[in-house]
């Protein structure tokens, strides 16, 4: 079904901003700092899972002034929805990780499906070291096992249905610029 543009609309004018474009990026430069002081002799193959780590890997790749090789993989489980269901992939390493550091970029760690597969794929295919990146962290007991955590994280948020930076609903919204929390979730 067609998504009307003036609900699209509508749902920006009426969402909670959580975090501001300023609040980002303080965040991904502490993220970048961290990554630095940690990967920086690694020779990594950087990942950004499509779609949602888009954004935050265009922002972040060039805080990281070290050798470094780029690609995407691309793994979906929300699909346009406002919760998640089976991981579906679309696209696969390229590399191959064989004895490889591999850092994977993603917008959030919610429930945590998403990277708990790409990095156990990742282990599978021979990387010697996997390290997850991510914006936000949802704050709740729902995760993929308890106490998951990214190795770097920008900010924890609320456990509220987000968009901005990467992030969407219903395919939209993810050019905008800070962290909305959708009215009423
Ligand atoms: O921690 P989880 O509960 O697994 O959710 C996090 C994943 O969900 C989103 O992707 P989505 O499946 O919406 O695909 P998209 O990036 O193309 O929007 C997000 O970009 C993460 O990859
Ligand atoms: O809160 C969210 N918003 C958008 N996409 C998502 N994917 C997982 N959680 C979310």
């Amino acid at each position: 079904m067609a998504v009307e543009l003036q609900h699209i609309k509508e749902v920006m004018a009426e969402a909670d901003c959580l975090f501001t474009e300023a609040d980002v990026e303080a965040a991904l430069q502490r993220m970048a700092d961290d990554i630095n002081t940690r990967l920086s002799d690694s020779n990594p193959i950087v990942y950004s899972v499509m779609n949602g780590g888009l954004i935050i890997s265009g922002k972040l790749l060039p805080k990281l002034p070290f050798p470094m090789e780029v690609g995407y993989l691309h793994a979906t489980r929300y699909r346009n929805k406002l919760s998640g269901g089976e991981l579906f992939w679309k696209a696969r390493a390229e590399h191959s990780l064989a004895g490889r550091t591999v850092l994977i970029i993603d917008d959030i760690l919610d429930e945590g499906h998403t990277l708990a597969a790409i990095v156990e794929y990742c282990r599978d295919a021979g990387a010697e070291h996997v390290y997850t990146a991510v914006l936000l962290d949802k704050q709740h007991d729902r995760k993929a096992y308890p106490g998951m955590r990214a190795d770097f994280t920008g900010m924890d948020v609320e456990d509220r249905y987000i968009f901005g930076y990467g992030l969407d609903y219903k395919g939209y919204w993810r050019n905008a610029a800070g962290i909305f929390a959708l009215k009423g979730h």
